[in-house]
């Protein structure tokens, strides 16, 4: 069971059509896993899937990872990212119906298409914080405003076009496309859909909802909706999202009105760290800290301009060790970029100043840029060693890879793996002497192969996935000044959850939590970005600010330290200043 106070238990027991609003550390996530085993729990009555979507893969592991911790099966659920979904329930199934998905696709890495509009960005004569967006309206169009900025989206797409790949945003709109040229579709996937939750509402995009909202309104039994959010904590604005208000939400789904509760109290942090992030959004009010260790002082600092940008990896670390070494698990560590782009530098430089450390971040990983892929989908199989706890988690991963062969590959599962209990035994079957990571791997495959009967060589799509996993990972390995560990070992503690010290943007730990958090680059021109200073008025852009620093400052239990580096300067050689609120926040600094 799982601890919910009245308000939490008001909401997961309601009956109908709900939105939760609530602040930061209030326990909606709490309250959706609740929710989702309220619903397993009712499955005799009502036959369908339950939906649980989540913002990253990592909160959708996580959802996952608390029905293990539960023990409760997990059988009629199924959770992932609304992309993952748009994949899974409706491009792969439908996708002879899509002109441009008939003859088999692959979607990119995100990696691989923010190189590519990068390096088109340049050739345009745009900088680097100039926004291009790669995402549709409903009607098809793009989201640009200039005309060079429109040049860059069409080449971009005809690059893709020319791959023959997808990213992202076409997965979102074709599948919309999809429901709206076949209605059938849409009341398929509606028909067996009984509950639809979703996390972080405040950050889904319009094509997501559209999206939602078309499957809702075809499905003849309709599925429950149970939203939970925070209008506050909408980062995701300048790309797209819509942050809904509970009548928006109604409107878009044709109810004539939808219930709306609040949570209050944070069970999270310390009450020091709650005042001093609740003064970026005055408007929020008085936040209790519930949580036992609420009145304990922690360790809170702020380093305004006294850290050389030379001299950051070094100060982090400093900080890192002593979070370390007073006891603090290295999973409960997280270090917060102020983009996607200065995690991977610093990253490197950390692993190598804290070589016996284990470090978690998008770009140390050679495998997770492929998390489409097939081969990845078998790889986290072969690397996670079965165990109760994990049962569920690997059992959607072997559902989701067996999916994938069926529809993407076109290739119907033999009698050995036709089940995703069947595909987890044989996996766990297979083992290999070869040491090295990629080796092991290959090893690996190539006896799933032969059990299953299947020549790569006669399989284009599985061929092409195969040498995408491996050339990705190669390429990965090629690119890295540090020596990265290839060993077997390596490569299962990447899979091992939770493992090391995260290193991440702040829209990448959105809705997580850490005894200690370490924000650097809380400088003017990354908080909030420059495309934002620059193109928006200046309101939004100070909006955008608070909440970006309302969010960072919102994932730390304990310990909370603040870096804004010296030495940062603009292309023209133009010195970065603290970002505006850092300058007149009120707080006690240790
Ligand atoms: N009733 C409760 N009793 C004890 N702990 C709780 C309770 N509710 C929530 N928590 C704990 O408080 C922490 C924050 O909860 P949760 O992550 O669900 O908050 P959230 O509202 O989703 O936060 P965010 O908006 O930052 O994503 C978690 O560690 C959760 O387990």
């Amino acid at each position: 069971m799982i601890k919910l106070n009245d308000e939490q238990r008001e909401a997961v027991n309601a009956e109908g059509n709900i939105v939760v609003t609530a602040c930061p550390g209030s326990g909606k996530t709490r309250v959706l896993t609740a929710r989702v085993l309220r619903a397993l729990d009712e499955r005799g009555t009502r036959q369908g899937r339950v939906i649980a979507l989540t913002y990253t893969n990592r909160a959708a592991d996580e959802i996952l990872a608390r029905l293990d911790e539960q023990n409760i099966e997990a059988e009629g659920l199924w959770t992932g990212t609304i992309h993952s979904f748009a994949l899974e329930w409706i491009l792969r199934p439908y996708a002879p119906y899509c002109a441009e998905l008939r003859h088999g696709f692959t979607v990119v890495n995100e990696y691989f298409a923010r190189n590519l509009l990068t390096s088109l960005k340049r050739s345009a004569g745009l900088n680097w914080f100039d926004a291009v967006s790669t995402a549709r309206k409903r009607d098809g169009a793009d989201c640009n405003d200039t005309t060079v900025t429109r040049d860059v989206y069409q080449a971009y797409k005809a690059e893709l076009r020319r791959l023959q790949v997808i990213d992202f945003d076409d997965v979102l709109y074709l599948a919309f496309r999809l429901l709206q040229d076949r209605p059938e579709i849409a009341a398929t996937v509606g028909a067996i859909t009984r509950v639809i939750c979703v996390d972080e509402v405040q950050d889904i995009q319009d094509l997501q909802f559209a999206i939602l909202s078309s499957i809702y309104k075809a499905a003849r039994n309709k599925p429950a909706l149970f939203f939970v959010g925070d209008e506050h904590q909408s980062i995701y604005e300048s790309l797209g999202a819509m942050s809904m208000s509970p009548q928006l939400i109604a409107e878009e789904f044709d109810l004539p009105g939808i219930r709306h509760l609040e949570l209050h109290g944070n069970y999270r942090s310390t009450q020091r760290i709650i005042d001093l992030y609740r003064q970026f959004r005055p408007t929020v009010g008085i936040i209790t800290g519930l949580s036992t260790g609420a009145a304990e002082l922690g360790h809170v600092t702020f380093d305004n301009l006294t850290i050389g940008k030379d001299r950051l990896a070094a100060a982090i670390a400093e900080r890192i060790s002593a979070a370390l070494m007073a006891g603090v698990a290295a999973q409960d560590i997280c270090v917060i970029a102020p983009q996607w782009d200065h995690i991977k530098p610093l990253a490197r430089q950390l692993v190598g100043l804290l070589p016996e450390v284990d470090f978690d971040a998008p770009g140390l990983s050679p495998l997770h840029s492929s998390y489409e892929n097939f081969w990845f989908k078998i790889a986290r199989l072969v690397l996670t060693r079965p165990s109760p706890k994990r049962t569920r988690t690997r059992t959607q991963w072997a559902g989701e890879a067996i999916t994938e062969l069926r529809h993407i590959v076109a290739f119907e599962p033999p009698e050995n793996i036709r089940t995703p209990r069947r595909l987890l035994r044989l996996l766990n079957s297979l083992s290999s002497i070869e040491t090295d990571g990629l080796m092991f791997l290959s090893d690996v495959f190539a006896q799933f192969l032969r059990h299953i009967a299947l020549d790569v060589e006669t399989c284009l799509a599985l061929k092409q996935a195969y040498e995408g996993f491996f050339g990705k990972a190669e390429e990965h390995f090629a690119n890295v000044e540090e020596r990265l560990p290839r060993d077997i070992g390596s490569f299962q503690r990447l899979f091992n959850h939770p493992s090391g010290v995260v290193i991440n943007s702040c829209h990448g730990v959105k809705g997580e939590e850490y005894d200690t958090v370490i924000a650097f680059g809380l400088l003017r021109g990354y908080v909030p970005h420059w495309n934002v200073i620059y193109t928006k008025p200046t309101e939004v852009a100070q909006d955008q600010e608070s909440k970006l620093l309302y969010v960072i400052c919102s994932r730390a239990k304990k310990r909370l330290h603040l870096i804004a580096e010296s030495g940062r300067t603009t292309r023209r050689g133009v010195s970065l200043d603290t970002a505006n609120l850092l300058r007149t926040l009120r707080c006690t600094f240790d």
